[in-house]
């Protein structure tokens, strides 16, 4: 196992070594928490309730017993936030866009997928065996250029798109990938894992935000471990869709269900989410009051009125000494290094969030002038 070690010198050599650290009492500007949902006392009073009356693991599958009135519940506010016909739950988002992907399409099939999509719409593209045309990210004229040249030679076809995407906070435009889906007849599949609670005028998500509406060929994954403060995902659709998955997507199959706290705690975010609309509208408002006061200090900073506002170091040695120079005065934010992006476009991870009190961001914003000045 000597190759183990080697392996290991290679990863360090290229500054591009992970660890898993325990950073408690410094503050953290880098989760995916963006709404501050995750410890919400009605979240937590009702995920309490649940776990206490239900127990903490789901027992079973979804199709064995692990099904329970708290995941039927969830789907349903999901299908009516999403405005679809139906929705099913899976265990995380890496498990939704296995099991959803793979199960649509297959080896007759192709896939048109974004370059900068998420990791396990790759992997889920890659398990389909299906034929994968990558297109030069959000550029449409590009995937307009590979549908024409390829999409009668294969059965079905499907359009994959993160809708924010998760290291650059940019935004798929989600008319004109619509459109296409439609001429070109595709499914349009959307993974809303950072759209849902965030972009949109009450948190919706792509179709909000571009005044689109759902129509039957779309599908909606999202997952519920970000801004709603849970874990967990979800796929939303037509009924027919649902019924497939049910019947088709191995993750859900295959897997014991989701526990039902997490539903019940996911549910109630989303009920606060509606309830209380400011909350979106303060997350936009932060996002701008963090770049606009950020972007004086001599970073590259890129912004897209969306909660991930990443700033671009690019050198993978100095994005590291700059984490760590930002962690010795109490503030985290995370180098996000290849391969979750490409080399040479390494990055410090920061987002928005309502989780932040005035002292944090004045902490924030004088800490990275700081290390701005010193660099
Ligand atoms: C765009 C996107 N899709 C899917 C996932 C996977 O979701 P999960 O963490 O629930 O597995 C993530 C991140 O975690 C993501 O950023």
């Amino acid at each position: 196992m000597e190759w183990l070690k080697e392996e290991l010198d290679r990863i360090k050599k290229a500054s591009l070594y992970r660890s898993r650290s325990l950073r408690e009492g410094i503050l953290d500007f880098c989760s995916n928490d963006y709404l501050g949902l995750r410890d919400h006392p009605e979240v937590i009073e009702v995920s309490l309730r649940v776990l206490k009356d239900g127990g903490l693991g789901s027992g079973a599958s979804q199709l064995v017993s692990g099904y329970t009135k708290y995941h039927k519940a969830l789907e349903e506010k999901l299908a009516e936030f999403k405005g679809t016909e139906c929705c099913v739950v899976f265990g995380s988002g890496y498990l939704a866009n296995l099991g959803a992907i793979s199960s649509l399409v297959r080896e007759e099939d192709a896939i048109f997928s974004d370059e900068l999509n998420h990791a396990s719409i790759i992997d889920a593209c890659r398990l389909s065996k299906a034929s994968v045309f990558v297109f030069r990210h959000r550029d449409y004229h590009h995937l307009e250029e590979l549908l024409q040249t390829h999409r009668r030679s294969f059965r079905r076809c499907l359009i994959v798109s993160d809708t924010v995407f998760s290291m650059d906070g940019d935004v798929a435009n989600i008319s004109t990938l619509k459109r296409m889906a439609k001429e070109y007849e595709c499914m349009l599949y959307l993974d809303e894992a950072h759209a849902t609670g965030t972009i949109g005028k009450s948190g919706k998500g792509g179709l909000e935000e571009f005044s689109e509406s759902w129509e039957e060929f779309m599908i909606l994954m999202g997952t519920l471990s970000k801004a709603l403060g849970s874990y967990g995902a979800f796929v939303c659709g037509s009924k027919a869709l649902c019924e497939y998955l049910v019947n088709k997507a191995r993750s859900l199959i295959f897997s014991t269900s989701l526990p039902a706290c997490l539903c019940a705690g996911a549910e109630k975010s989303l009920e606060v989410i509606e309830r209380e609309p400011w909350r979106v509208k303060k997350l936009k408002t932060l996002s701008e009051r963090m770049f606009e006061n950020l972007r004086s200090f001599g970073f590259d900073i890129s912004f897209h009125q969306t909660p991930i506002i990443p700033i671009m170091v690019y050198d993978e040695k100095k994005a590291l000494s700059i984490r760590d120079a930002l962690l010795e005065r109490g503030v985290f934010i995370q180098a996000i290094r290849h391969p979750t992006v490409a080399i040479g476009k390494a990055r410090l991870r920061l987002t928005a969030s309502l989780r932040y009190s005035e002292e944090d961001l004045e902490l924030l914003f004088s800490s990275i002038k700081s290390v701005a000045i010193a660099c």
